[in-house]
């Protein structure tokens, strides 16, 4: 079920550096939200806040909250491995396990969760598999390797293996970057379907990307070399591209900076 995610005041650190400042935003539920910004603002490092995979990395930590449906997923009694379940992540570049059989990478999650019912697995990895639109392509090899398909159908065998846990949020880490135009087209068509049932936050450095698949667009900029992220501002993508509240949204999408 799709949930909301509002994010108040979070302040993220690597070691001493104060990657980003005092984020506020708020993410709705069936909804596609976008993070835009030149390189180094904090786009990811936010986007890895929102399932807590920033506390993966020594060093960093996050202050303030994240509340997924009005539930703190930084409280102390919440399993991060359990919310990294809740709010999924397709990774920049395509990383299925390629020696694994294309049904294996998708059932991957479910089997780490315990799930053995032979038949249950297979309906999970059809249904996984069609919601990525990736079915019809590979449902005569299955059990062939997961390395053996393009790089689009890795993209969208990844999107498949997040969704088969059936997550209540879709994290996308510039989910296109490694693939050709065509696949592109494929990712974000897939995106448009994929909203109907999820809440959605893609980080990229398209901006014409952005202003195709996104509801809402959050522009981030760092004001120079050393200093932390902010977010500048976020608002209905339609608004963000003809008439952004700020000047420095402006002078970004009009391409005068980054
Ligand atoms: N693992 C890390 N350790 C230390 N600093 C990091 C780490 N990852 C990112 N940073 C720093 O945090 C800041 C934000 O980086 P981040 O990768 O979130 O930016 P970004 O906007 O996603 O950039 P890009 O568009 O280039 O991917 C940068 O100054 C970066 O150097």
């Amino acid at each position: 079920m799709a949930k909301r995610i509002d994010v108040n005041d979070v302040n993220i650190y690597y070691g001493k550096f104060h990657a980003v400042s005092d984020v506020t935003l708020s993410v709705p539920p069936k909804h596609v939200t976008a993070f835009i910004g030149p390189s180094g603002c904090g786009k990811s490092t936010v986007l890895r806040t929102l399932n807590r995979m920033h506390e993966v990395i020594p060093g960093a930590r996050v202050e303030g909250k994240v509340l997924l449906d009005g539930e703190n997923i930084y409280a102390p009694s919440v399993d991060p491995v359990q919310v990294r379940r809740t709010i999924g992540m397709v990774f920049q570049s395509p990383n299925p396990f390629p020696t694994m059989s294309i049904k294996d990478n998708v059932l991957a999650g479910l089997k780490l969760g315990g799930e053995k019912n032979r038949q249950r697995l297979d309906e999970i990895a059809e249904h996984a598999l069609r919601g990525a639109n990736l079915w019809n392509e590979v449902k005569d090899r299955l059990n062939k390797p997961g390395g053996g398909l393009s790089g689009g159908q890795q993209q969208r065998l990844c999107i498949a293996r997040a969704i088969a846990v059936q997550p209540d949020v879709l994290l996308m880490d510039e989910p296109c970057s490694a693939l050709d135009p065509i696949s592109t087209l494929a990712i974000e068509d897939l995106i448009s379907d994929l909203k109907q049932d999820y809440t959605i936050v893609i980080v990229t450095h398209n901006m014409q990307q952005a202003a195709r698949v996104s509801d809402q667009t959050g522009f981030f900029n760092v004001p120079g070399v050393g200093e932390s992220g902010r977010l500048v501002e976020i608002n209905d993508t339609e608004k963000i591209f003809s008439n952004p509240d700020e000047q420095a949204t402006e002078d970004y999408i009009s391409g005068r900076f980054g």
